[in-house]
């Protein structure tokens, strides 16, 4: 039974003022009310994230791998019931969210798999050279935690973006301690989730401390937990402007700290030439299966789509038009979101140039309502207004004059999550061209497919250039998202008995770096 409390290491808080969840689908308030953290809460949350460090960061892996296994496995045995609450809050259908939790459970335990590994230790030895001049030391290298890592739970995946999502199972295999600042539109999910992982953190008997869980509605509660002085970096998925909030939060403290925040992307797909004269019925078909997949509510939802104008993207915009009329509407996430749909998309529709070229079916008043626009080439880059990101089910199709001016519209673009080349193999030497533009503008370049569902694997980027994301250089889906809670420490003529084990003499069955090459 949900309580709603706020979970500040093993003690569970209520304070006085309250809020409710919105049934998303009804627009009517959900039982209980939950509890606003308050600034002590905030507070005692850092404190106990910070006192659990020590030893939470020095755990044996195998240890750490198993708190997140068995986590992982607590979640599970909530079954239908984080699925029934989830789909309350957020309106998104059970087969949806059912394979929301498969992807967090997995991501769970690839990390502790991951873990294991201890690749991501990236162990380096450099043996000591006395007969250069001058003698070279001895050093050593490992990656250690930065600290306790603030996460904010993002609203369009109540589950594996929030609570246990990503930032937080990526944090805790760093060894980082989390406190999870929860999405207000989904409380009841996160208390769940909240109830599984601090169930997990008490029977592998680890400090309390490990995880905390703070809910509320204001911003002033995130400004506070980002500006705590013992959280050391934070992880977000969400808007630009709340992403950017928080940056200029991190920057302003007396010891600036990293913010890993995932916040806007419209994805350009490019059409070919020939690939779109071969397919242009089906693709059309699958662009706008794409665009309105969980009421377009991805940030690698396909909001452009680039071709040369033409025969063929007359069939393709045919194609598109007569399928959007079958998309049904669906339940958005949140009141707000909704709003803020229809107020992006009747601004789209009046930029100069822009055309709706079809609607899906019409809903409820909490549904989103499929659209598709046109726009020429010249019309789109006369207008920076078509190229910002509009969350929901809508998206652009550019006629462009020819591949020239296409080139000139991606390298115009801001710094994406996803660009796509769909092309056969008359295309491949044009599409060559694109891909060194592709590679400076996003973080995954997809072949033939639609950038919408993240696999969570080692080989994936789910990440780009700012404004997709605060820093570029990162994940933050996939074991190589660990990277982002790590520092490198190197250790210089340490005698041997103070090394940190994996660092000794002899091997420790991890991979190393010896003296420049690859040793197990
Ligand atoms: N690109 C993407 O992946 C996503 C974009 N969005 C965009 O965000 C809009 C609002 O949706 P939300 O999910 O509620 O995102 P949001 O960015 O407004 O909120 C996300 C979290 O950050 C916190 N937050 C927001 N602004 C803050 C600030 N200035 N200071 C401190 N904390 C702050 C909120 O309380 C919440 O916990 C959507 O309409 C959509 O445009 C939403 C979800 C994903
Ligand atoms: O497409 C996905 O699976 C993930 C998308 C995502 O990260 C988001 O919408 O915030």
């Amino acid at each position: 039974m949900l309580v709603g409390s706020n979970f500040i290491g093993a003690e569970r808080r209520t304070s006085e003022q309250k809020f409710r969840a919105t049934d998303a689908a009804t627009g009517k308030p959900l039982e209980p009310d939950f509890s606003e953290a308050t600034a002590d809460d905030v507070a005692a949350a850092c404190l106990a994230a910070r006192d659990a460090q020590k030893v939470f960061g020095s755990l044996a892996l195998a240890a750490r791998a198993a708190f997140l296994r068995l986590a992982a496995d607590k979640i599970d045995a909530l079954g239908d019931t984080l699925t029934m609450r989830a789909m309350q809050e957020s309106g998104l259908p059970e087969a949806r969210l059912k394979g929301e939790r498969g992807r967090t459970v997995g991501q769970l335990r690839l990390f502790a798999d991951e873990i294991e590994q201890g690749e991501w230790q990236q162990l380096r030895i450099d043996h000591a050279q006395t007969g250069t001049t001058p003698p070279k030391p001895d050093l050593r290298l490992r990656m250690i935690p930065l600290g306790p890592v603030a996460v904010f739970g993002a609203s369009n995946f109540p589950l594996a973006f929030s609570v246990a999502g990503g930032d937080t199972a990526s944090a805790f295999a760093a060894g980082c301690c989390v406190v999870v600042k929860g999405h207000p539109a989904h409380p009841g999910t996160s208390e769940l989730v909240a109830g599984a992982i601090a169930e997990a953190v008490a029977e592998c008997g680890l400090p309390a401390g490990v995880f905390s869980l703070v809910n509320g509605t204001s911003n002033a509660l995130g400004e506070m937990l980002v500006k705590d002085p013992r959280i050391a970096a934070v992880g977000f998925t969400g808007s630009r402007a709340g992403g950017l909030a928080l940056m200029k939060h991190a920057a302003g403290r007396p010891v600036p700290i990293p913010v890993y925040a995932e916040m806007s992307s419209i994805n350009p797909v490019v059409l070919m030439p020939g690939r779109l004269e071969e397919a242009a019925e089906q693709l059309g078909q699958a662009y706008v299966g794409s665009l309105s997949l969980g009421a377009g509510q991805f940030c690698t939802n396909p909001g452009i789509v680039l071709a040369v104008a033409g025969d063929a993207l007359d069939r393709f915009i045919q194609a598109a038009g007569e399928t959007l009329k079958d998309v049904a509407a669906q339940t958005m996430l949140t009141a707000g979101i909704r709003r803020a749909f229809e107020e992006h998309t009747a601004a789209l529709g009046k930029l100069p140039g822009a055309k709706l070229i079809g609607m899906g079916a019409e809903g409820s008043s909490a549904c989103g309502r499929a659209r598709v626009y046109t726009v020429g080439g010249n019309e789109f880059l006369a207008e920076p207004g078509f190229a910002a990101e509009v969350f929901g089910p809508s998206s652009i199709v550019i006629r462009c004059a020819d591949l020239e001016q296409m080139t000139g519209i991606l390298e115009g673009l801001e710094g994406q999550l996803t660009a796509t080349l769909h092309m056969n193999e008359a295309d491949h030497a044009e599409a060559e061209k694109f891909i060194s533009i592709l590679e400076q503008l996003a973080g995954r370049i997809l072949a033939n497919g639609w950038p919408t569902g993240v696999d969570v694997t080692h080989a994936m980027v789910h990440g780009g250039p700012f404004p997709a994301t605060s820093d570029g250089r990162s994940t933050s889906v996939g074991t190589m998202a660990i990277g982002r809670f790590l520092r490198p420490v190197s250790y210089q003529d340490m005698p041997e008995a103070l090394l940190p084990i994996a660092l000794r003499e002899g091997s420790c069955g991890v991979p190393r770096r010896v003296d420049g090459k690859l040793a197990i």
